[in-house]
């Protein structure tokens, strides 16, 4: 593996439920308020890789009201990634462009990971593309994942791509605070700032009812991820990626979210 070139790196995921409106339409100004932190940190030779989710919402928002009914789940899901896809892109590369900066996609599945060959290939891809200061941004490849190389969800697969790339720190970007010792809306539960890697969290996951293209995976999935990456030494963090500056504060050591850690 080569050497760092930059001073460190962080993995940043970004759910479909941050960058959407209670219509489930993409809102730009919050990818802004994203890709700007990102400058900052490029400004102090943090490099960032942006795992991105929101195809599937973005190709439905495309095609509206489908011309003729998909039956099956999986090529409906196919479609609208395929379809979103770009626009997704669209946004980011206008947006980094307005920051003088480059990105650049990188679509994967499960066997990219695989050791051999295909994990060699991964590494190369993104230790050339973070060498040269582009920003990668990472989705599943949605269109041509079957289910026995799917990632549980985008949480998996940030973790997959930080421990590639000996990321400093792992961030996943959802709609609530953090891990809440309860049901999030709930006015008695609190936020957890802190949990480790081996303890027992399951008596925390609450009930969720998000529907199709708004997001896999839910809170233990993420957990279960986070708990991973940190028992490999990766500090993770689950934050609200609504919050003004909420990648820098994280960065910066300030008390933002759930921070998960090895001990
Ligand atoms: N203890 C908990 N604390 C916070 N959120 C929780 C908890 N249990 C379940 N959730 C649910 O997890 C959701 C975030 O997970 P997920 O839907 O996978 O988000 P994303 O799309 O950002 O990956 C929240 O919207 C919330 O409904
Ligand atoms: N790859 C899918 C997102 C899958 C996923 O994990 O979604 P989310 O739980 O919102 O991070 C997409 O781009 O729509």
């Amino acid at each position: 593996m080569s050497a760092k070139t930059h001073k460190k790196r962080v993995v940043i995921k970004v759910g479909t439920n941050v960058m959407t409106n209670r219509d489930n339409r993409i809102v730009q100004p919050i990818l802004k308020k994203l890709v700007e932190q990102i400058a900052v940190l490029y400004e102090r030779d943090i490099m960032a890789v942006l795992v991105s989710s929101g195809s599937a919402i973005a190709g439905k928002e495309v095609m509206g009201k489908l011309q003729v009914p998909i039956e099956d789940k999986a090529t409906r899901r196919q479609v609208f990634s395929a379809v979103g896809q770009p626009r997704m892109m669209r946004h980011y590369y206008s947006i980094f462009h307005d920051y003088g900066m480059r990105c650049a996609q990188v679509l994967a599945t499960k066997r990219d990971f695989a050791p051999g060959k295909h994990r060699e290939n991964m590494i190369n891809c993104y230790e050339a593309l973070l060498e040269q200061g582009i920003i990668p941004i990472a989705n599943e490849d949605d269109a041509v994942s079957l289910s026995m190389s799917m990632f549980t969800d985008n949480d998996e697969l940030a973790s997959l791509v930080a421990e590639l790339i000996n990321a400093d720190m792992l961030i996943l970007l959802t709609d609530t605070d953090g891990v809440f010792n309860g049901h999030p809306d709930d006015e008695d539960s609190d936020l957890i700032k802190h949990l480790k890697a081996d303890q027992s969290v399951k008596e925390f996951i609450q009930e969720s009812n998000k529907g199709e293209g708004e997001g896999r995976g839910g809170m233990e999935s993420k957990l279960g991820v986070a708990q991973k990456a940190a028992k490999k030494d990766i500090p993770t963090f689950i934050a609200n990626g609504k919050w003004d500056n909420v990648i820098v504060d994280i960065v910066d050591g300030k008390e933002v979210g759930t921070r998960v850690t090895k001990s």
